[in-house]
């Protein structure tokens, strides 16, 4: 490991520290942006932690992820001087003192919000998105006549809110505070003084309001503070700040090393972004790596803007064939990234369950507990069942008890066998996964499900109880009646499935595998990155590959377009530590080769063209 090198940027965090001034650090990718947010904490608990305690004064650190939050708290030796956490509880925490506020603020703005944006939905027809809008507006408007009875206000976890009944979520914890922030001098004083330090991690991601909000906190001369580290270029989340800036008395640094990347993945990265130019500055000195693009002719798609089943396979012939090439076959450091999940799904075996999370039944919270592998239909499944057959198919006895006395209650310390011998609970078990590894391969995922409910192998939750008890849906689903049931027929489908696909689903979430999508590597870094860029197969008009990298030879991009898909295209070209590959699926690669060179994007020795 290298020693951990001093930047300039580093210091004139320090100086800005020292002389009490908000600040926004901009760094690129592979920079060591934590590293610098670490700096910048430390060096405030060495020069005022005393005074700080003595005024039970804290330094706020505002970060994005929950996982982010613990790796700061350990580097931070769970210092209490420190309050780290995601954006959303250090806001719920500053305002839920703040009661008649938040209704204040639902009444004012959320709400009316709310129903103007239903409104524009409803074109006063009857079509279903129509009628859902008219609904939904109707809904709000309901709520907001309740607001003012309503004398206990709770955040709850999920996307929006059930205000009647006092519950916010987290879509109304940004707006809300947004409005504190800007209306309510008492609010932004208050959080001024309990926070005379507020430092804000991958700030890029915070939305605008609260970075508009915390710079009206931390206006003026001296404390409060705010200090912004991230990357514009690593936006990837709609609706956030994009570009951040400190308030009008602040000053904004650059830092331009890259402790990550190889020379020749830095030089593309310099090349396709122009405000930051990075140069290797630990390890990676010195360190050639390599970058190639290979160009494939695209298939014309057999299905409307769609490629048929047989396009999808030649298309992942052409990867293997590229990666055989490459001599990357057999090596377990490759990576490879795809815009979309089906390719994934495709390659590893989980088409159908893919498709059942994406589809019309699938609201948006299941689908991300699918990606996140917390379903509640799907968790006892990865968690404990498939465990136990694989732990079964090796004959790994120790395994199956470990595994059934951590999760399933009939063998807890307190449990039905608790007062057997061991040697009893030992033959017990075996006979029960014996039976399970039966229903696992002859029946479906809720035979599976029921007899490891009836046999108290698994946590059931309330929920997953409900659905394996209740009747099926039988009605056609009608997405005007059924929306709010949706779950229903979700589960339906599920559990009429058979188990084939889990294992391939179950390693996928691991996040162990050689897959993963392209939003899924944020902060990751690998020794070589396939990306696979194919806008057809993607099917998806918020991203054009092939328009970002050739416009001229594919068309100008949308500006949502540009946005977006340069912002995820660089950072996947910067996970890599050595060598990066792009697999371009492009109608006319000649013309797209062309292309690359007059842009000084590659050299000609970085192309290859296949057809
Ligand atoms: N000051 C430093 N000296 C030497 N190595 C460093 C320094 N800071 C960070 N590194 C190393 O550089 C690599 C990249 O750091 P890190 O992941 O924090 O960068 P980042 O800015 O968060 O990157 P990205 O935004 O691309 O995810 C890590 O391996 C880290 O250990």
């Amino acid at each position: 490991m290298t020693l951990k090198i001093e930047t300039a940027a580093d210091l004139a965090v320090r100086e800005c520290l020292e002389k009490h001034r908000s600040f926004a650090l901009i760094a690129g990718a592979g920079s060591g942006k934590t590293s610098s947010l670490v700096d910048a904490l430390e060096s405030v608990r060495q020069r005022e932690g005393r005074q700080l305690r003595q005024n039970g004064q804290h330094v706020a650190c505002i970060t994005f992820t929950k996982r982010a939050v613990e790796v700061i708290k350990v580097r931070l030796g769970f210092d209490d001087l420190y309050r780290v956490s995601t954006l959303h509880s250090f806001l719920w925490e500053q305002m839920s003192r703040f009661q008649s506020d938040i209704r204040e603020a639902l009444i004012t703005r959320r709400l009316p919000a709310l129903i103007v944006r239903e409104r524009a939905k409803d074109n006063g027809g009857n079509s279903r998105a129509a009628i859902d809008a008219r609904n939904k507006a109707a809904q709000y408007e309901k709520n907001l006549e309740a607001l003012p009875t309503v004398d206990h206000f709770r955040y709850r976890d999920a996307k929006f809110g059930d205000y009647a009944k006092g519950q916010i979520g987290h879509d109304d914890i940004i707006e809300i505070a947004t409005y504190l922030f800007e209306a309510n001098a008492t609010f932004r004083r208050i959080t001024g003084l309990r926070f005379p330090y507020i430092f804000v991690d991958e700030a890029q991601d915070t939305f605008e309001g609260i970075v508009s909000g915390l710079n009206l906190v931390c206006a003026g001369e001296g404390l409060p503070l705010v200090g912004y580290f991230g990357d514009p270029w690593q936006q990837i989340y709609d609706g956030s700040a994009g570009s951040f800036g400190p308030p009008p008395e602040g000053i904004t640094v650059s830092k331009t090393e890259n402790f990550r990347c190889s020379e020749s993945v830095i030089r593309l990265l310099n090349a396709f972004r122009e405000d930051v130019q990075q140069y290797a500055a630990g390890d990676n000195k010195g360190r050639e790596g390599s970058v190639i693009f290979r160009i494939v002719k695209a298939e014309k798609p057999d299905l409307p803007r769609k490629y048929s089943e047989a396009q999808i396979e030649r298309a992942l012939a052409k990867m293997d064939t590229a990666i055989t090439d490459w001599g990357w076959n057999d090596r377990n450091d490759v990576v490879k990234l795809f815009l979309v999940r089906q390719m994934i799904a495709r390659r590893m075996g989980f088409v159908e369950l893919n498709r059942l999370f994406n589809g019309q039944f699938a609201s948006a919270s299941a689908e991300d507990a699918f990606v996140a592998g917390e379903h509640l239909l799907l968790l006892p499944l990865t968690k404990t069942i498939y465990p136990l057959i694989l732990a079964y198919e090796v004959k790994d006895s120790r395994r199956i008890i470990e595994i059934l006395r951590n999760d399933s209650p009939a063998f807890a310390i307190d449990g039905v066998n608790a007062s057997r011998t061991l040697k009893a609970m030992i033959e017990t078990s075996l006979a029960l996964v014996d039976q399970l590894a039966t229903h696992w391969k002859t029946g479906t995922i809720r035979d599976v499900l029921n007899f490891c409910v009836d046999k108290q192998m698994i946590r059931a939750s309330d929920k997953l109880c409900q659905h394996l008890h209740r009747e099926a849906r039988e009605e056609t689903y009608d997405e005007a009646i059924h929306v709010l049931d949706k779950g229903d027929w979700l589960a339906d489908a599920l559990l009429g499935m058979n188990t084939v696909e889990l294992p391939a689903y179950a390693s996928f979430i691991t996040n162990n595998t050689a897959y993963s999508t392209q939003h899924g590597v944020k902060g990751e870094e690998y020794p070589k990155i396939l990306v696979v860029y194919d806008d057809v197969e993607a099917n998806w008009t918020n991203y054009s590959f092939a328009r970002i990298l050739t416009p001229g030879t594919a068309g100008e991009p949308t500006d949502g377009q540009r946005e977006r898909g340069r912002k995820l295209a660089y950072v996947s070209f910067s996970r890599a530590l050595e060598d990066l590959r792009v697999l371009f699926f492009t109608a006319n690669p000649e013309a797209a080769r062309k292309e690359l060179l007059a842009t000084n994007l590659l050299k000609a020795d970085q192309i290859q063209i296949s057809e």
